[in-house]
C-alpha cells in the first residue's frame, strides 16, 4: 500500500477571534505523484488550509504528519526548511537580490545540489519566460507577473517533495498560466513530487487529480484519477 507524504490527522482550526472553527477534525491524506487542487468561496479557509500544509501554522487539534512525523513534533521551521517549497500571493522574494541569486540562496538554503549551477537556474527561468538579463536584475524591478514566475522557479529548482502554492497563476496572463500549470503538473507526475495548489480557476481544479472543495467547514474530495 501506497504511504501518505504528508497527513492530516484529526485536525482542528480556528481563529481566536472568531466564533466558530473554520474546521474540525479533518483526516485528509497526500501523496506523491499527485497534483492537488483546494477550491471554495471566498472566506472558506483555503488560505488557512494551506498554510497548516506547508507549516506556517499549526493545528489547534489534531496533528499534521510528514512521512509518519508528526510536524508540531519535529518543529515547524525544521519542517519548512527541509521539506517543503511554498510560493505564496505575495511572492516572499528578496527585493534586494536579483532572480537568480533568490533561488541560488533558497537552493543553499534546502542542500539542492545540482551538477552546473548557474546553467540550471537559467535554463528552468527561461521555461517561464525569463531571460538570461532578467535573471540578473535585482526582482524589484520586474513586473509582477515576472516576480510570480521567479517565485515559482525557486519552488521547482529546490528539491523537496511537498509544493504548496497559493492561487500561483492568479495574476499571470491566460498563455503563461497555461504554461506554469503544465510545470507543476509535470512535477507531481514526472518527478514524483505531492503538489497542493490553491485555485479560484475551475479549469485549473478540473486538470488536478484530486480536488478537494472546501465549503462551510467540511471538505468533498473529487477524485479525478
Ligand atoms: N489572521 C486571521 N485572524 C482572524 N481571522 C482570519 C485570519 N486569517 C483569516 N481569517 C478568517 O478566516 C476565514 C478563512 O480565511 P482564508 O484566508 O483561509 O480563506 P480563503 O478561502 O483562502 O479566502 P480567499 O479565497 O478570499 O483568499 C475568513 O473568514 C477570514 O476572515
Amino acid at each position: 500500500m501506497k504511504t501518505a507524504l504528508l497527513s492530516f490527522k484529526n485536525v482542528s482550526y480556528w481563529y481566536t477571534d472568531k466564533e466558530n472553527p473554520l474546521f474540525q477534525t479533518v483526516n485528509i491524506d497526500f501523496y506523491k505523484d499527485t497534483f492537488y487542487t483546494i477550491t471554495g468561496t471566498s472566506g472558506s479557509g483555503k488560505t488557512t488550509f494551506l498554510s497548516l500544509a506547508g507549516g506556517l501554522d499549526k493545528p489547534r487539534e489534531g496533528d499534521i504528519e510528514y512521512d509518519g512525523k508528526s510536524i508540531r513534533k519535529m518543529g515547524l521551521g525544521k519542517f519548512r526548511h527541509d521539506y517543503v517549497s511554498i510560493v505564496f500571493q505575495s511572492y516572499n522574494l528578496i527585493p534586494y537580490m536579483t532572480a537568480y541569486q533568490n533561488i541560488a540562496s533558497a537552493m543553499a538554503i534546502t542542500g539542492t545540489k545540482v551538477e552546473n549551477k548557474e546553467d540550471f537556474i537559467l535554463k528552468m527561468l527561461a521555461k517561464v519566460g525569463i531571460s538570461e538579463e532578467q535573471a540578473k536584475q535585482r526582482v524589484l524591478t520586474l513586473s509582477g507577473g515576472q516576480q510570480q514566475r521567479v517565485a515559482i522557479t525557486r519552488a521547482f529548482c529546490c528539491d523537496t517533495e511537498l509544493i504548496v502554492a497559493d492561487e500561483p497563476t492568479g495574476n499571470l496572463d491566460d498563455e503563461t498560466s497555461k504554461d506554469i500549470l503544465k510545470l507543476f503538473i509535470d512535477l507531481a507526475h514526472q518527478e514524483n513530487k505531492c503538489v497542493i495548489m490553491v485555485t479560484h480557476d475551475p479549469q485549473i481544479a478540473a486538470q488536478s487529480d484530486v480536488n478537494i472543495q472546501l465549503s462551510n467547514g467540511s471538505f468533498r474530495i473529487l477524485q479525478h484519477i
